[in-house]
């Protein structure tokens, strides 16, 4: 009898996969952060990453770090857990859970409470001691959604298109 593979993709794996996938296509030249928001079923309901809203040019808005606040990417750029939420196919996420490479900031931790996303999985915690960073996780821990780091159990998925 033939045997199934072994070496197929953990659920963790896939929807992380998704993310990162999804993260390639930011233009942010120094972080590109890609989210993707599975169902309780395992099936995926939003994809996102960071970028500017509809309409503003990748080309006219500044990528700006530094300088004057207005003069950089921070006030414009939609991060890519927002995106995930708001284009998810169904409203309700209730028991869903959100696939990251960054963990979220205060003002997506916000959106994802809101939304009802139960679970946070996530690659990096680089800016974890960010005031940000130490809010979203306080809300998170009075609100019940659980984070864990996605710990990998192989360095990287290949995709070739040839
Ligand atoms: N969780 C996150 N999701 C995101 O999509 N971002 C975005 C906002 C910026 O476009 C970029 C961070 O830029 P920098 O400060 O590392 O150059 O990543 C940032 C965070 C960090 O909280
Ligand atoms: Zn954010």
């Amino acid at each position: 009898m033939v045997s199934k593979r072994t070496d197929y993709l953990s659920w963790d794996e896939y929807f992380m996969a998704v993310a990162l996938l999804s993260g390639l296509r930011s233009k942010d030249p120094s972080t590109q952060v890609g989210a993707c928001v599975a169902s309780a079923a395992n099936k995926i309901i939003g994809v996102g990453y960071n970028g500017f809203p509809w309409g503003c040019s990748d080309d006219d808005l500044p990528w700006s770090r530094e300088g004057e606040y207005l003069d950089t990417k921070y006030p414009y750029v939609c991060h890519a857990e927002l995106n995930a939420v708001l284009n998810s196919t169904v409203r309700d996420l209730h028991d869903c859970r959100i696939y990251v490479a960054l963990f979220p900031c205060n003002e997506c931790g916000k959106v994802i409470i809101q939304s009802g996303i139960r679970e946070i999985i996530y690659l990096s915690d680089k800016y974890k001691d960010t005031d940000s960073v130490r809010a979203a996780k306080l809300m998170f821990a009075k609100s019940g959604v659980r984070c864990r780091r996605f710990v990998p159990e192989r360095a990287s998925v290949l995709l070739s298109f040839l």
